[in-house]
């Protein structure tokens, strides 16, 4: 059984796919964090800006099978077909590695999905995902040490850009923390950036855009 916040299509907001049509799938549930408030100053990542807690979400669910899954999926897809773009779904959360499986990654491939992944890199991923993005939270071991891109969230004590330079990943990204000092935490990726062009610059852009 597979257990989802929401199922939505929008344009994916981040990292090197930034603008692609795409169906956002939401796990349910993390290993670094409840998800509840009240457990927040405690968690292993404490800066998330996710609700991930339930399945009550538009296109949420419990999903008994993959095929129940990769239905839910195709029938959020909205673009018309096209010979340049295959449909494209990110499976996101809370952490999609407690659940994504092989058998989920078969059936949205024979559904006709490229399939992507948001992660923290803590657990393996399941073979023939077509793109895997890793965004690594200090105090953690990464186990996904190989990727598309590399998207790490700045800054954060304990996990400094140096740390993971050596990682074979095809991009080096930073992306501003989210909070109450997103102001001087963009500026501070900025510079770093600057000063350290293996680094590019990631902008959640569909906070700025209004869309999901
Ligand atoms: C909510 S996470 C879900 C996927 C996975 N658990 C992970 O952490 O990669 C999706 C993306 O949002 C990023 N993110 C979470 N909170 C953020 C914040 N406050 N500011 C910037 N990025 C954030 C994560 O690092 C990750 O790249
Ligand atoms: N538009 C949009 N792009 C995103 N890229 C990664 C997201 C995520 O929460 O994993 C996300 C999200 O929640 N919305
Ligand atoms: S690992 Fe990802 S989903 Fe889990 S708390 Fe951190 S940002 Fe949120
Ligand atoms: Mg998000």
């Amino acid at each position: 059984m597979y257990r989802v916040k929401e199922i939505f299509y929008t344009l994916q907001g981040e990292g090197s796919h930034a603008g692609r049509p795409s169906v956002f799938c939401r796990f349910t549930s993390c290993n670094l964090w409840t998800g509840r408030e009240k457990d927040r100053h405690r968690a292993i990542c404490q800066f998330c800006d996710t609700d991930f807690v339930g399945t009550d979400g538009p296109g949420g669910g419990r999903f008994q099978t993959a095929a129940d899954l990769t239905a839910a999926v195709a029938k959020t897809w909205q673009g018309r077909a096209h010979p340049r773009s295959r449909p494209y779904v990110v499976c996101t959360g809370g952490e999609p590695l407690l659940q994504l499986d092989r058998e989920a990654v078969d059936a949205l491939h024979t559904e006709g999905f490229e399939v992507a992944i948001e992660t923290n890199g803590t657990r393996p991923a399941p073979e023939g995902l077509d793109w895997i993005c890793v965004s690594p939270k200090a105090g953690t071991e990464i186990v996904l040490t190989s990727g598309n891109d590399l998207k790490l969230v700045y800054p954060q004590i304990g996990a400094e850009p140096e740390r993971f330079e050596h990682l074979a990943f095809d991009r080096l990204l930073l992306q501003p923390m989210d909070g109450p000092d997103l102001v001087a935490n963009t500026r501070a990726a900025i510079d770093y950036c600057l000063a350290n062009p293996q680094w590019q610059l990631s902008v959640q852009t569909h906070k700025t855009l209004g869309i999901r």
